[in-house]
């Protein structure tokens, strides 16, 4: 390791598990982790050659397991060496089964003794097991992966056979959800990498750190601002563009906690407005208004019964209300307005004159700076990318101006 292991430090507490702190003041734009990962994998069962990670219908010749693509002569002389010689397993099972492949990689990980050191960083990775024990992803993965792989035959030729058994497999399928990386792949679509000190890192919706990962898979981990020593070193494990809703569900079901963050905990998002709508009541009498969520004040002596579910428990708790004159949404108006949006959404795709009516259409009912908004925006800039770099279509002076305009407000929320 190089010098940089001297600007972090691994700290454990309960709230957090295993998190990153700051060993030494660490100024803006300073990079203080370099890192290759331990595992590259496809992502959502795609096929992919296992050397230059492509994507291919083709397999290698000698293990015939692996997907290896014709510009690719060879792979890992271990795995190719080790599943060569498994020789009455069921090939077809694993072929058509692509989520066994993330699978493979970890035992192989495990099996190959020169791996040991990375073998021992990936298992002792935060799976939440025990949370995922039984629920749909744990069902689904148990049909697509767990139990093709169980039943093609290669257990048997790994070392300690008894070991590998469905909790371990299930195990493997979980750090993997937990800790991995979307990398862009070298073609089209997203690979998923697991690097084991980036990964360590506490999520914060506002983080202080940017991890980029280059063309050979190296991730760079730098300061988005002047860290102190001590601070913590947060990433943003989730899309910043979304609203605090659904923020907090994506982290809940994909990484199992609650986020506390400041972002989350404040009903304005710092200011940002990004979960708000606009007051009608404060509209008609001409000013203007913001309808946050914010958590409800418990009435004195008011405790929860026995009979109210946790989920209807959790709606109460919150109270969509405006900032100025106090008139209220419900929650299930809420709802529909976002489900509402979401739709029309859909059928505006790729209709550059649906997404600007929509636009204006929902500024009524929407903060402007909603993310659905942003949504939009981002949506009508890439159209007009495109109109842009086609010359032939002769673009005017409007399209590069509305473009530039867009981008503007997209990129005030990336600060
Ligand atoms: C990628 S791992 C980070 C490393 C992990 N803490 C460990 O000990 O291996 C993600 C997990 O860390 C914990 N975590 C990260 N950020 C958190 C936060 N802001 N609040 C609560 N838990 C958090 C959660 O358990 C989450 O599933």
């Amino acid at each position: 390791m190089n010098d940089l292991t001297k600007k972090y430090i691994i700290e454990q507490n309960d709230a957090f598990g295993r998190y990153l702190t700051a060993a030494a003041d660490i100024k803006a734009g300073e990079t203080f982790l370099l890192e290759q990962p331990i595992l590259l994998l496809a992502s959502n069962g795609d096929r992919r050659c296992t050397n230059c990670l492509k994507l291919t219908t083709e397999f290698c010749r000698i293990c015939q397991v692996f997907a290896l693509c014709d510009n690719c002569a060879s792979h890992n002389e271990y795995d190719c060496g080790l599943l060569a010689g498994m020789k009455d397993i069921q090939v077809d099972l694993v072929k058509e089964n692509p989520l066994i492949y993330g699978l493979l990689k970890c035992l192989l990980l495990r099996e190959n003794p020169e791996n040991t050191a990375y073998y021992e960083q990936l298992i002792q990775m935060e799976s939440h097991l025990e949370a995922r024990r039984g629920s749909e992803i744990w069902r689904d993965l148990q049909q697509r992966a767990v139990e093709p792989l169980l039943q093609s035959g290669l257990r048997k030729y790994l070392k300690d056979v008894q070991s590998v058994d469905e909790n371990l497999l299930h195990k493997y399928l979980a750090i993997i959800d937990v800790n991995c990386f979307e990398i862009r792949a070298p073609d089209e679509g997203q690979l998923r990498g697991i690097y084991p000190l980036a990964a360590l890192m506490a999520h914060n919706c506002v983080s202080n750190v940017q991890a980029s990962i280059d063309e050979h898979y190296q991730m760079k981990v730098y300061a988005r601002c002047d860290v102190a020593k001590g601070a913590l070193l947060y990433n943003c494990y989730t899309n910043v563009l979304l609203g605090t809703d659904e923020r907090r569900h994506l982290l809940k079901v994909g990484k199992y906690f609650d986020c506390k963050c400041a972002r989350c905990e404040d009903p304005t998002e710092l200011g940002s407005h990004m979960s708000s709508f606009m007051c009608a009541r404060c509209a008609d009498n001409k000013r203007a208004g913001f309808i946050v969520k914010k958590k409800k004040e418990p009435a004195q002596g008011q405790q929860q019964t026995a009979k109210q579910t946790k989920s209807s428990a959790t709606k109460q708790l919150w109270l969509w209300q405006c900032q100025q004159c106090e008139h209220t949404l419900t929650a299930e108006t809420v709802e529909q307005l976002i489900e509402r949006a979401k739709e029309e959404m859909f059928h505006a795709k790729d209709d550059v004159t649906r997404y600007e009516l929509l636009l204006s259409k929902l500024t009524r009912y929407f903060h402007p700076n909603h993310y659905l908004l942003l949504d939009i925006k981002q949506n009508i800039a890439a159209i007009l990318r495109s109109i842009l770099q086609n010359f032939s279509l002769q673009p005017g002076r409007k399209v590069y101006e509305r473009k530039v305009r867009l981008c503007q407000d997209i990129l005030a929320f990336c600060k």
